[in-house]
């Protein structure tokens, strides 16, 4: 059978981690410095319950609460991640704004979403809840994962429960299906 390809946009205010969580997943390792995006495409093959799929992960530029949505992630995109850090309440308010206007430009209620609270490995500074990020993905009917980009293994759940949801919304999946990285 052939392969899948799925487009999905990485999401979120500045220095969230959006192309940090990127680079682990496709390259597997951490990236420390800072270097601000302006748009990034990355590939990756995974195999999600047996199926092959070739995802472009379209790294964007970081948005804050005055942006308007960008219309070219409004059109042919299967799915969304929307990154906040667990380390900031703004961004976690710009990614709830964010998720706003991605509604009202796309026009549907259910979009393929998953919300990320990235920085886990930053505790102490923490200033968002587990449970205000889970409130909020309920609110959304999105999933919901946290993450440290300095572990492979949490990165890799975030970037193959996009594709379950995708596979969900197209009715092609059941919720409860399985997934592997490869
Ligand atoms: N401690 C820690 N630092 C992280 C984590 N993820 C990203 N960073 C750091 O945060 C900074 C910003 O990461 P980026 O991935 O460039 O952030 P971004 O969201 O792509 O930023 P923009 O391009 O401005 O939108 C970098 O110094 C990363 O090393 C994480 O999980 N933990």
């Amino acid at each position: 059978m052939p392969e899948r390809s799925r487009k999905i946009a990485v999401m979120g205010f500045q220095s969230v981690g959006k192309s940090t969580l990127c680079i682990q997943f496709v390259e597997g390792h951490f990236v420390d410095n800072y270097d601000p995006t302006i748009e990034n495409t990355f590939h990756k093959k995974v195999k999600v319950r047996g199926e092959d799929y070739t995802l472009e992960l379209v790294d964007t530029a970081g948005q804050d609460e005055y942006s308007t949505f960008p219309a070219q992630y409004s059109i042919g995109i299967h799915g969304y991640i929307l990154v906040y850090s667990i380390t900031s309440d703004k961004s976690f308010q710009v990614v709830q704004n964010l998720y706003r206007k991605l509604i009202d430009m796309i026009g549907k209620v259910h979009v393929p979403v998953v919300l990320v609270g990235n920085k886990t490995d930053l505790q102490k500074e923490r200033v968002v809840s587990t449970e205000e990020g889970k409130r909020i993905a309920e609110m959304w009917g999105a999933m919901f994962i946290e993450t440290t980009a300095k572990r492979r293994d949490t990165v890799s759940d975030v970037f193959t429960k996009v594709v379950l949801e995708i596979e969900k919304s197209e009715g092609t999946l059941s919720a409860d299906a399985k997934c592997i990285v490869s």
